[in-house]
Parts: C-alpha cells; structure tokens; sequence
C-alpha cells in the first residue's frame, strides 16, 4: 500500500513521529512536507495530499496540523477526498468502517504521540464495511456534484 504523508509547521513533530511507524510497518510513504517548523500554510499540504491519492498515486493520506481540523476542512474541499479529524480509536475504527475515509487528519497540540500512532495502527487495519454504509459514501459523493 503506498500512503501520502504531510504536515504544517503545527503538526511537523506528530508527522515525523507517524512516518517513522509507518516506514517500520515496511509501508511505502511519500512525504510531502513539510520539513521543518517554520511557518507554512496548510491547504497547500492538503492539497498536496488530495491530489495525490485522487490521481492515484497514494491509496490513503495522513495530514498533521496543529487541532488536524484546518487540514480536515481544507481535504474535504477536494472531490473524492473523505478526511476525518481522529482523537480516538473507536473513531478511527468507524471512519474506516462507515465513511471509508481515505485521509487520516490528526492534531499535534491534541494528540499525544502513542495515541496517535496506535489511531494510525487502528485507522490502517480497519476496513470499509459496504452495505448500508456504501448508499450514504455515495450520498456524499452526490453533494460534491453540487446537486443540493
Ligand atoms: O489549521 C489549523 C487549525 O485548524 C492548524 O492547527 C494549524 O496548525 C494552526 O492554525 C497553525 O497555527 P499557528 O498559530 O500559525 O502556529
């Protein structure tokens, strides 16, 4: 599985932290920054990310910001892109299930280290239930075509 990987200034430490658990599961990550703390703008590294997966070259994305939400609302503005904002692990575990979310989005100043690498653990391992759920992934599909 290859996984885009990408941070602001606020979620550089938590980004690094991820890529190093993700490279020790022998998972194949392409980081697009950034690469320091030095202040940058997060859509850009969302955009970087979305992109990247609806072009095909990534399955799933992990963005890392200071709360992880500007990162979430900033994904979710590209078609086809699902973030969610995880705290927990039971979320992690439903987002995979019910929303078959494609981006993880995680906050750096909420989040401890070992929290969010076990949310990442849980988020991987999970899969897309379909059934009921894959009528309502579709619905949100339907809003992105502007139809309400
Ligand atoms: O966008 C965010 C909040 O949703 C991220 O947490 C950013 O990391 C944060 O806004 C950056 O804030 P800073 O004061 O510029 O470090």
């Amino acid at each position: 599985m290859k996984l885009a990987i990408a941070c602001d200034h606020g979620g550089f430490s938590l980004k690094e932290a991820v890529k190093k658990y993700l490279l020790e599961q022998e998972i194949e990550v392409e980081d697009f920054g950034c690469h320091s703390r030095e202040s940058v703008d997060f859509p850009d590294y969302a955009r970087k990310v979305g992109e990247s997966i609806m072009a095909g070259k990534n399955e799933l994305g992990i963005l890392c910001c200071g709360t992880g939400i500007g990162m979430s609302i900033a994904a979710n503005k590209i078609k086809g892109i699902r973030a969610a904002v995880v705290g927990d692990v039971f979320s992690a575990k439903a987002t995979r299930e019910h929303n078959n979310s494609n981006v993880l989005c995680l906050g750096e100043r909420v989040t401890g280290e070992g929290l969010a690498v076990l949310i990442v653990e849980t988020w991987l391992q999970a899969e897309f239930l379909g059934g009921r759920h894959e009528k309502r992934v579709g619905a949100i599909g339907e809003l992105e075509k502007h139809l309400c």
